[in-house]
């Protein structure tokens, strides 16, 4: 294909997924417009369960507009802005000031002044801030330093689950991200896989933390709470709960969610398929949280007796065993190569001939078309955008970088799952992709 012709193509699916978008809102809006960044409302579908439709065409569109971009801007333009973004900063304070809480107090917007005052901070320096959330379209700018909530600030209100993970990113991540290159430099650091060997944990040091992200963040309650918020929020993120229309579930019998947290998989199966005897297994300090989450979201489910709560440390033991469905959400991500192995072998050892195991995660795929062809079991872009979706599907490599800063962990292909697995005694059945994350099942070898 010349040139001109793939930048005719990338035109051309940008003009269809966009399409393709506009007309699921319209399927599921009943009566409400489409989105536009001057919406200051959600829209029906932005908390649907099933989102893959949607999720499909904006990978595509996002993907092809940024290889079209890069395609057409100068090299020096498109590689210093990798270098010279700081959303994460400004939205980090537009989080912990609580600036979308006070702006929802005040619909048609707040002078940065004012604004400021409450806040406790300088006007002029957050005015400069919400201008550059207001530039990407997060806040409105309604007239000359006045700002305003939009459908995208909305996300910051405390009360979102998804602003709690964001909240994560921004002032948690980021510190393991700043001292990447010493972490792979430094002897101690650099040729380690072990959770407590982590960028974060490197950046922590200083304030005496000892052990791995976990037992850092569980020394602190409200660290903790925003934690397992923030895993709710990661699930609305994710689309992961589209697994509960994607999957046989109306053949199953039992679950076992393994590392549940506070059942932010496990309550909507719950509401979804009422037949189910589910299992929450976790650390016993989580288990303690997710019992007043689950009297409060499904108070039903826990009268019928349709949950049990069993603590679990799978790093040193099994989870009940012989249940129909094992599954795994978010939870091999978090570990290196070696204790994921030992997670997965304490899961087979519980496994019956009838069980199954979910693996519920971001599922990576090379960049290089000839190595998607031969190993993929997800999507493939059609040519001439880059195999893996390019741009489409940033987050994913964004997690995967997040889980080696926070955990020393990381995402895996299809093949890394399939070796863990035969590895561990487990052989691959089907790969379920739900377009950003996808469900890989196994059974015993
Ligand atoms: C990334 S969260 C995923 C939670 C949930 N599956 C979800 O998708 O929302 C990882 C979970 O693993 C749990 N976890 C961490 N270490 C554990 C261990 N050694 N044994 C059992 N659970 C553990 C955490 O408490 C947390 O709930």
């Amino acid at each position: 294909m010349s040139g001109e012709a793939q930048l005719e193509a990338l035109l051309e699916i940008i003009a269809t997924s966009a399409r393709q978008a506009i007309a699921e809102y319209k399927k599921h809006g009943n009566g409400v417009d489409v989105p536009t960044i001057q919406s200051v409302e959600f829209h029906p579908l932005d908390f649907k369960e099933d989102t893959v439709a949607l999720k499909r065409a904006v990978r595509s569109l996002e993907g092809a507009c940024q290889q079209l971009c890069a395609s057409l801007a100068p090299p020096q333009h498109t590689v210093v802005n990798f270098t010279h973004t700081y959303d994460w900063a400004c939205t980090g304070v537009a989080l912990r000031g609580r600036v979308a809480d006070v702006l929802g107090d005040h619909p048609k917007g707040l002078h940065v002044e004012q604004l400021a005052s409450i806040i406790g901070v300088e006007k002029g320096k957050l005015g400069r801030i919400l201008r550059s959330l207001a530039t990407k379209g997060c806040f409105t700018e309604v007239d000359d330093n006045v700002f305003a909530n939009n459908r995208l600030s909305l996300i910051l209100k405390s009360t979102s689950n998804v602003g709690c993970l964001a909240k994560i990113y921004a002032q948690d991540t980021s510190q393991g991200a700043c001292v990447l290159y010493e972490t792979m430099t430094e002897p101690d650091y650099a040729w380690s896989h072990e959770s407590d060997k982590a960028p974060m944990i490197y950046a922590l040091r200083k304030q005496g933390i000892k052990g791995n992200f976990f037992d850092w963040m569980k020394a602190d309650d409200e660290r903790r709470e925003n934690y397992h918020r923030a895993m709710i929020g990661a699930g609305d993120l994710m689309g992961s709960l589209s697994v509960l229309h994607h999957y046989p579930w109306i053949e199953v019998k039992t679950i076992c969610d393994v590392g549940a947290s506070v059942g932010t998989f496990s309550v909507p199966l719950s509401k979804t398929f009422p037949h189910l005897k589910i299992t929450d297994q976790d650390l016993p300090e989580v288990l303690v949280q997710a019992k007043q989450v689950w009297a409060k979201e499904a108070p039903e489910a826990v009268e019928e007796n349709r949950i049990e709560f069993v603590p679990l440390n799978f790093l040193e033991e099994s989870p009940v065993k012989g249940k129909d469905i094992y599954y795994l959400r978010n939870i091999l991500h978090d570990w290196p190569d070696v204790e994921a192995a030992v997670i997965l072998r304490n899961v087979r050892d519980a496994m019956g001939p009838h069980s199954r195991l979910l693996i519920h995660d971001y599922v990576m795929a090379s960049a290089c078309r000839k190595t998607q062809e031969a190993v993929s079991g997800t999507d493939i872009a059609p040519e001439p955008m880059l195999p893996n979706f390019g741009a489409g599907n940033s987050r994913m490599y964004n997690q995967d970088l997040s889980m080696w800063f926070v955990h020393n962990g990381k995402e895996r292909t299809v093949k890394d799952l399939v070796a863990l697995g035969s590895a561990t005694g487990l052989r691959l059945v089907e790969v379920y992709d739900l377009v950003e994350s996808s469900v890989v099942e196994f059974r015993l070898l």
